[in-house]
């Protein structure tokens, strides 16, 4: 018997099946610029609709303090729509009439999108009377959200106690790929954590650095350690509240025997946009009024050195601003190096996360990695051993 019940397990027809996604997708302008995360949760999707269940699409998008139309999911629905080849309806909120006229309109084999449900606080309380609400709109849960399911919120979580729960096609093979792939990690490991997502990543820190023999701070992530460390960051992405426990994490490495890669040079510019004038210094060198974008050529040769005498690879978070050239120098050198050496068969190589995919698809070389997961938080705290709500909820 399986840890979990899945889809398999589930008598589905005619069922009101509220299914927690990951649509928190890289969007610029109103457009989705990576689909990764809604190819993920078709076959989920396809099983429902194809066994006459009603698909309700539960997610959040972003991080919005309540209702922001700038946070709203409806442009992704009609991004899955074309993922989806069939029609997705939207509901303008994920509770209350909006959502249950909506779906009582839905016949068996349709598909609807629920509004943001982070417009509820709620939803990050994981509050009974918001489980409550979530739950009498759907007979059964499904959550194929395993990018989310770090999250004990009460649609990742709190619903899955509430109402019969699987196990989707996604949340399933993300599981199993990622067990295959680092239960038993051939060492030496080396992993890369960087992005913009700081305080929700800099404490797992702590534990990573007993699981891996060296750690590449990169990103938003290494300008904070840089601050720590004394260095001046000028005007950069940067937590300095965070220098106390940076510090801390600094330590614990130390005492694990785990050896830290921060940044020697950078590539700084005065304005956050696409080909601002910029220059590469040393990380001692940045003025008052400028920032970090990206991780400077001699901080790409150093992880170059420390990749020769690895043989696994962990990565979440891009060295730098990706999205806007030239700051995606550094991301997309060091992911073709990956690949490269992924391909040639000296390394086998794991990446993760909403924006890392982003990168690699920008770097043209996803389908070279061993294996590329939609998750980036959710995926480092499985490594760092703990247990994910998300999952821990679906258990039988
Ligand atoms: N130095 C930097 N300054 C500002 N933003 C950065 C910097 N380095 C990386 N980023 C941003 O980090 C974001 C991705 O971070 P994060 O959400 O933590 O990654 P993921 O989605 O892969 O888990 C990208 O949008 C990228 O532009
Ligand atoms: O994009 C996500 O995670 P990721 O940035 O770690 O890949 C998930 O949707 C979780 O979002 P959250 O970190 O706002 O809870």
């Amino acid at each position: 018997m399986t840890a979990f019940r899945t889809l398999d397990d589930a008598d589905l027809a005619d069922k009101r099946v509220l299914v927690r996604v990951d649509l928190n997708v890289p969007m610029e302008s109103g457009r989705v610029t990576d689909e990764t995360r809604l190819k993920a949760i078709l076959p989920t999707i396809r099983t429902i609709t194809d066994k006459g269940g009603k698909v309700v699409l539960l997610a959040h998008f972003g991080r919005p303090k309540g209702r922001d139309e700038s946070q709203s999911l409806a442009p992704v629905a009609k991004a899955l729509e074309g993922q989806l080849g069939r029609k997705v309806a939207f509901a303008s909120d994920c509770v209350g009439e909006a959502a249950s006229s909506a779906i009582s309109r839905l016949a068996a084999g349709e598909v609807i999108v629920l509004e943001n449900t982070r417009f509820h606080a709620g939803e990050e309380k994981n509050a009974p009377d918001f489980v409550e609400a979530l739950a009498s709109l759907g007979d059964i849960y499904v959550n194929d959200a395993f990018s989310a399911a770090h999250r004990a919120h009460a649609s990742t979580e709190g619903l899955a106690r509430k109402l019969p729960a699987y196990a989707g096609r996604s949340m399933e093979s993300e599981l199993a790929a990622l067990t295959k792939a680092l239960e038993a990690p051939v060492r030496p490991v080396l992993a890369v954590v960087g992005g913009s997502k700081v305080s929700s990543k800099l404490e797992l820190l702590g534990n990573l650095v007993k699981k891996v023999d060296i750690l590449v701070i990169a990103g938003g992530m290494a300008n904070t350690f840089l601050a720590a460390l004394g260095k001046k960051v000028g005007k950069s992405l940067c937590e300095h509240d965070l220098a106390d426990t940076a510090r801390e994490i600094l330590e614990k490495a130390k005492a694990a025997g785990c050896e830290i890669v921060l940044p020697v040079d950078a590539v700084v510019a005065k304005e956050f946009k696409a080909n601002a004038a910029h220059r590469v210094v040393g990380v001692d060198e940045v003025g008052d009024d400028e920032m970090i974008l990206d991780a400077g050529p001699e901080t790409v040769a150093v992880v170059a050195q420390k990749l020769d005498g690895a043989k696994t690879v962990v990565w979440n978070g891009p060295f730098g601003a990706f999205e806007m050239t030239p700051f995606d120098a550094a991301t997309v050198a060091v992911a073709r190096d990956v690949g490269k050496r992924t391909r040639a068969g000296t390394l086998l190589s794991v990446a993760g996360g909403g924006d890392t995919v982003a990168a690699l698809n920008h770097a043209g070389v996803a389908g070279d990695f061993s294996y590329v997961s939609t998750a980036g938080g959710a995926f480092l705290e499985w490594l760092e051993g703990k247990a994910l709500p998300g999952v821990e909820a679906l258990r039988r």
